[in-house]
């Protein structure tokens, strides 16, 4: 990517030379070597203010930049609002998420069709009533590519909220408020919890770009190695969506 006057804009991202149009964003830094591999041959990575940004070339030589947002929704926005400027037009969130309903357990896929929005960031650039949703073609994509897999995927409304300990909230002043809201998404249908789609749909819906958003379900029992093992097939049914929906657009 980036010519001179591009990189100046990127203030908090590393200044980035890349042609990638697609983006896989996950929460972790440390992950982003990981996933650029799964996804391709890695070109090289670099990191600035705590966001790591690799790239990698696909077997076919597309290039596809994978970006560390950090933990919530104002890190997030930061990442997604300045990859755009770098020319990204299509962004996946691959990370981890908790379930809310029981029949969703640790191991199995959740691809998020909408966010209930608890957080803060959304509401930064979306009014309240605005459903935040991904990219419905891209989502339609990342679920037929998932299904293929050995995981189970389930697509549905998840959940987007600012303060990960409200999974656990005994002791805080709002925890019957949390109680209370856990149970009313068990018994809605919302299917897992996680901190960045949000904004991440907010922002791709206000700037006419493709998002969507693919999670693990996690809990004690899943160990690092297998974490990340289903985060790389995760990305690859990712990338592979992403490079196919934006083939049948041109
Ligand atoms: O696995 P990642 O992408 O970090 O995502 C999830 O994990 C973090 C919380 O542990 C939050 O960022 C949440 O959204
Ligand atoms: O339980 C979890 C796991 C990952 N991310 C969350 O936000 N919650």
């Amino acid at each position: 990517m980036v010519d001179k006057d591009r990189a100046e804009l990127m203030t908090h991202l590393p200044a980035l030379d890349t042609q990638a149009t697609v983006a896989i964003l996950t929460g972790d830094p440390n992950r982003v070597p990981l996933l650029a591999a799964a996804v391709g041959e890695p070109e090289g990575e670099r990191s600035r203010r705590g966001y790591t940004v690799a790239q990698s070339r696909t077997p076919d030589g597309q290039p596809v930049l994978v970006c560390s947002t950090g933990i919530g929704g104002p890190s997030t926005a930061i990442a997604v609002d300045e990859l755009m400027q770098a020319g990204v037009e299509t962004f996946v969130r691959v990370g981890t998420c908790g379930s809310i309903q029981y029949h969703i357990n640790a191991g199995q896929l959740v691809v998020s069709t909408g966010c209930v929005r608890d957080d803060g960031t959304s509401g930064s650039f979306l009014p309240p009533e605005y459903p935040t949703v991904p990219d419905f073609d891209l989502t339609s994509a990342i679920v037929e590519r998932a299904r293929r897999g050995t995981r189970p995927v389930h697509p549905g409304v998840t959940h987007c909220k600012d303060a990960y300990y409200a999974e656990a909230p005994d002791g805080f002043p709002l925890a019957d408020h949390w109680r209370r809201r856990w149970e009313g998404m068990r018994a809605s249908g919302v299917l897992a919890t996680e901190m960045e789609a949000a904004a991440l749909f907010a922002l791709a819906m206000i700037r006419g770009k493709r998002a969507a958003g693919i999670f693990l379900t996690v809990d004690d029992t899943l160990t690092a190695e297998q974490t990340l093992a289903a985060l790389s097939d995760a990305a690859r049914f990712a990338v592979a969506a992403a490079l196919a929906v934006g083939k049948a657009e041109r």
